[in-house]
């Protein structure tokens, strides 16, 4: 029986290597799979692992209907027996419904990873829709960790080196410091320290006991 199920974890966590091997170990095994992403770091139609690995993935916009794209699919002969779908927060309700519908009429496999919550702990609605419908999530084994040594369970922002709490829901980056004429960054935290809004950075200059900060 076909399954819808979501893989999540924190930024950074492995989850789209897990969807790249995901895909090799099924296409390994002639089973026909398509894959989506939306919003790569790598860019559009990308789907990237920071462990290098990088591959073509179709994107998925507003106006993306999973139903649609495996109908037009079908009337090419193409029969599709799993999709694996990356960065899975950033679809819209509609999308996850769409997904569910295709594993329960289609028998069609879906494997979606993404982050459950934003910098400022709030679900994204495509990770809220599949926490509501999947047939299973599956926390990611490898664990990102916190600057303290805890299991890092949240993602924080920090924009000009500041961890912030508001501005946009999206807003495409990486744990690994802004890039070039980016102010925006990702880092993650265990929940003690993302409610105290402790950084790494923050928490070097506490130890250090830096006067001019007033944090
Ligand atoms: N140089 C490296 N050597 C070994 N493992 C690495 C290296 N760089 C990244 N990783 C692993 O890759 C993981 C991130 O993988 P990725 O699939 O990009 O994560 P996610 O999609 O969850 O953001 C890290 O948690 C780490 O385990
Ligand atoms: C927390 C948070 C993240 N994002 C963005 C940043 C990255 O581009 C992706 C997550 O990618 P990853 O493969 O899991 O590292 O999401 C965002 O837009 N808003 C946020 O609050």
């Amino acid at each position: 029986m076909a399954e819808l199920v979501f893989f999540s974890g924190t930024m950074d966590s492995g989850k789209s290597t897990l969807a790249l091997q995901t895909d090799h170990n099924h296409a390994a095994r002639g089973r026909t799979g398509l894959i989506f992403t939306r919003e790569d770091r790598a860019g559009t139609s990308r789907l990237s692992s920071r462990l290098g690995l990088e591959v073509d993935a179709r994107e998925v916009t507003d106006t993306t209907d999973f139903w649609d794209v495996v109908a037009t699919e079908r009337l090419t002969g193409r029969l599709v027996d799993y999709l694996v779908c990356d960065e899975a927060q950033f679809y819209s309700r509609d999308q996850v419904e769409q997904l569910a519908r295709l594993v329960d009429e289609v028998e069609i496999d879906v494997f979606a990873f993404g982050i459950t919550t934003d910098f400022r702990t709030r679900l994204f609605p495509g990770a809220e829709r599949l926490i509501e419908l999947a047939d299973r999530i599956e926390v990611l084994q490898v664990q990102s960790l916190c600057w303290c040594g805890a299991r890092a369970t949240h993602n924080a922002r920090t924009v000009d080196g500041r961890m912030v709490v508001e501005g946009d829901q999206v807003v495409v980056g990486d744990v690994a410091g802004a890039p070039d004429g980016a102010r925006v960054a990702y880092e993650v935290l265990c929940r003690r320290h993302h409610m105290r809004r402790m950084t790494a950075d923050v928490a070097r200059w506490r130890s250090a006991g830096d006067p001019v900060l007033d944090l």
